[in-house]
């Protein structure tokens, strides 16, 4: 035991686990709080969690605990692994709690209603918290098994970023600061929606040329709507825009792509979600993407093509020829010709 005050981490599935793995190899006492008793008593004897990182070693540092408020009573500093849609309905009993702590949202997803971010949510539910978000291009299990990785802290509250870089600075883990939240935020959840559209692709035994192609693309549309937003084009260019982007469409461990990759074998939006059995985001940020992009007028033609096949009953192949067919744009369409 040390006496340094513990850190928090909410949430007993894949991320959360490796994010506790990590702090705790850094020397941090780790209270990982997580809602199933018989899972915690599991994580507690066997020191694994095999349903979701089977084969990682939970680090001696980490106590899996199942008690919430007196876990954010001990901490200071809280990491929340939550998926989206539990992220409101977990914390929002314990939001006296919060006020004063750091909390610091690792969920990548937009919320349904009224497309709030999950540092947004945190932000409603306790006003007087200090808030930031970790976001990257960051597999779990990757994370989990020391793969050299980077990632970003955002956050307006600068001691927010320097505390949580010593945290997780690690022998393989390296963390940079941004103060654009929103635009961290934004890139983490919207990449979900393309690496399903890329897992897609690969089923069906697309080329090089066109996994580029749908990468940039997806860059493109992702900017464009941001930019519509309000947020910094230029963020996209870091590790939680294209960094984030490449690696969720480029990996069979993401379970974006994964989703996507089941759905170009022909299986169900319902059936793909059942094997993958873990949260796929882009599942339910498509639908509130594509009503956010017809209101705010932004052309977004992959995801519109997306949402065709899964609620609309377009064929692939009808949205591909409609793709292609569309007319012809700009590459890219932040170049300012003045001065040229
Ligand atoms: N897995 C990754 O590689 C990764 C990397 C970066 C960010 N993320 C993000 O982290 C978030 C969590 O993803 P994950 O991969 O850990 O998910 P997961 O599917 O591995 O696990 C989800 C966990 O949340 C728990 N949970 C569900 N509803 C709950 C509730 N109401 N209250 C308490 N616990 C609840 C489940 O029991 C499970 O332990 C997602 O938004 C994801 O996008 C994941
Ligand atoms: O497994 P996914 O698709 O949720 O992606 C995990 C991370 O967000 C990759 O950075």
């Amino acid at each position: 035991m040390t006496d340094k005050q513990p850190i928090a981490v909410l949430g007993g599935g894949s991320f959360g686990t490796a994010i506790a793995n990590l702090l705790a190899e850094n020397g941090q006492q780790v209270l990982h709080w997580m809602r199933d008793p018989e899972q915690a008593a599991a994580i507690k004897n066997d020191r694994e969690n095999p349903r979701y990182l089977k084969g990682i070693k939970i680090h001696s540092g980490v106590e899996p605990v199942t008690d919430l408020s007196a876990t954010l009573a001990q901490c200071q500093m809280i990491f929340v692994a939550l998926p989206s849609s539990a992220l409101r309905q977990a914390l929002q009993p314990v939001a006296d709690q919060l006020k004063g702590k750091m909390l610091v949202s690792t969920t990548k997803g937009i919320e349904a209603n009224t497309f709030l971010l999950m540092s947004q949510i945190l932000e409603d539910i306790a006003p007087e918290a200090r808030i930031g978000v970790l976001s990257g291009p960051n597999l779990a299990r990757e994370v989990a098994e020391n793969a050299l990785t980077a990632s970003v802290v955002a956050s307006e509250d600068e001691d927010l970023c320097r505390q949580v870089q010593a945290a997780l600075h690690g022998r393989t883990f390296r963390v940079y600061a941004s103060s654009d939240r929103f635009g961290v935020e934004l890139g983490g959840a919207l990449k979900n929606v393309y690496a399903i559209i890329a897992g897609m692709a690969a089923a069906m035994g697309m080329g090089e040329n066109t996994k580029s192609m749908l990468i940039t693309r997806a860059l493109a549309e992702m900017t464009r709507f941001a930019v519509k937003l309000g947020a910094n084009p230029m963020t996209f260019l870091g590790l939680a825009g294209v960094g984030d982007l490449i690696v969720t469409c480029s990996s069979s461990k993401s379970r974006n792509y994964q989703v996507g990759y089941a759905l170009g074998e022909g299986l169900t939006l319902e059936a793909a979600v059942a094997r993958l059995g873990e949260v796929a985001e882009g599942v339910n940020t498509i639908k509130v993407l594509k009503a956010k992009a017809e209101e705010m007028q932004v052309y977004m033609p992959l995801v519109t093509g997306l949402h065709a096949i899964l609620f609309e009953g377009r064929t692939l192949d009808q949205v591909i020829g409609a793709l292609m067919r569309g007319e012809p744009k700009t590459d890219v369409d932040f170049i300012s010709t003045s001065g040229f």
